[in-house]
């Protein structure tokens, strides 16, 4: 690779944070890179994500880029990412957004951060993830329409820990699980909790946000049969002090909102109740999507 050398820099993302299913997100300090290096022939796409994810143009971040852009000319990029896949932190978007900024990047488009969001929402779907990844720190937003509407706000400091299983959940497969109507009343109340959520995450109530979070009438509940952990790591909160025990995303990972003096006990007690997968502590990257040339 030459030696100028652009780098995209991507954060994930963490979800729904309980009640604002497919419109709240916060961008976490865990990233993707992607290092753009020289023309090639092909497409290539050096990178230790697994056999699964493709090396030449039929990778996601690839085609992400050539869909934007088409007469891209080839190169070799190396992507390294922390985040792992499907597992409910926001690799998906981090890929889509990569793409995009490497099409904006190389294809010379000057594409602002807004017009990135709707871009790659209509490419993800819902802009919970995609948004915070562009736009960093906490975001509330809503695609309707065909239009994307995403408002930043500064969200309180506040440490998390993921808890992340061994296993990974499609976030396809986690949609499936949902039901496919909500009763006028319940979707009252679900719409309710989440507005006053918003309000207590830009007003710094740190009281309110913690109940707010842990009351979500939208999705946590139809996916307990594939997350069975977040029960359990619920009531561990509660008990050891935790401010919010929510489900990232599609899941299967589960974050847990609580201060760093509590996080070593939390995790003996956890790995105690015979829980296998990993910890992460991770803190809100204010900044989002980075190009650095
Ligand atoms: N860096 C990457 N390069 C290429 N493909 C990727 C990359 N990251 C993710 N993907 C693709 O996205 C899939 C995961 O997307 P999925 O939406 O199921 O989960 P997620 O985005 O990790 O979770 P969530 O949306 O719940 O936060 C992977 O299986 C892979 O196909
Ligand atoms: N809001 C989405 C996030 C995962 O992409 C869901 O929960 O399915």
């Amino acid at each position: 690779m030459g030696k100028k050398m652009t780098v995209i820099k991507v954060p994930a993302t963490s979800a729904n944070l309980g009640p604002g299913f497919d419109s709240l997100g916060i961008a976490l300090s865990m990233y993707l890179t992607l290092t753009v290096g020289s023309k090639c022939d092909e497409w290539v796409v050096e990178h230790d994500l697994g056999a699964d994810i493709p090396t030449d143009e039929e990778n996601m971040i690839i085609k992400t880029a050539l869909g934007l852009a088409p007469n891209l000319e080839p190169h070799k990029v190396r992507v390294e990412s922390k985040i792992p896949l499907a597992r409910g932190l926001g690799s998906s978007s981090t890929a889509i957004v990569a793409g995009l900024a490497l099409a904006n990047h190389l294809g010379k488009l000057g594409i602002g951060k807004d017009e990135l969001v709707q871009k790659a929402t209509e490419l993800e779907g819902h802009p919970d993830n995609v948004a915070p990844a562009i736009l960093g720190d906490f975001v509330a937003a809503t695609y309707v329409n065909g239009h994307v509407t995403s408002v930043k706000g500064n969200f309180p400091k506040l440490s998390f820990l993921a808890y992340i299983p061994d296993y990974e959940l499609a976030t396809s497969q986690s949609r499936e699980a949902l039901p496919e109507q909500l009763a006028f009343k319940d979707a009252v109340i679900a719409g309710s909790v989440g507005n006053a959520l918003v309000a207590s995450i830009l007003t710094g109530n740190l009281a309110e946000i913690g109940p707010l979070m842990e009351a979500d009438r939208y999705h946590e509940q139809a996916r307990l049969k594939l997350v069975p952990h977040l029960e359990i790591l619920r009531k561990l909160g509660h008990e050891v002090g935790a401010l919010a025990t929510y489900l990232s995303g599609a899941g299967p990972t589960v974050m847990v909102v609580i201060d760093q003096s509590k996080v070593a006990d939390f995790i003996k007690e956890a790995q105690a109740l015979g829980l296998t997968g990993r910890f992460e502590q991770l803190e809100v990257e204010r900044q989002g999507l980075v190009v650095s040339e």
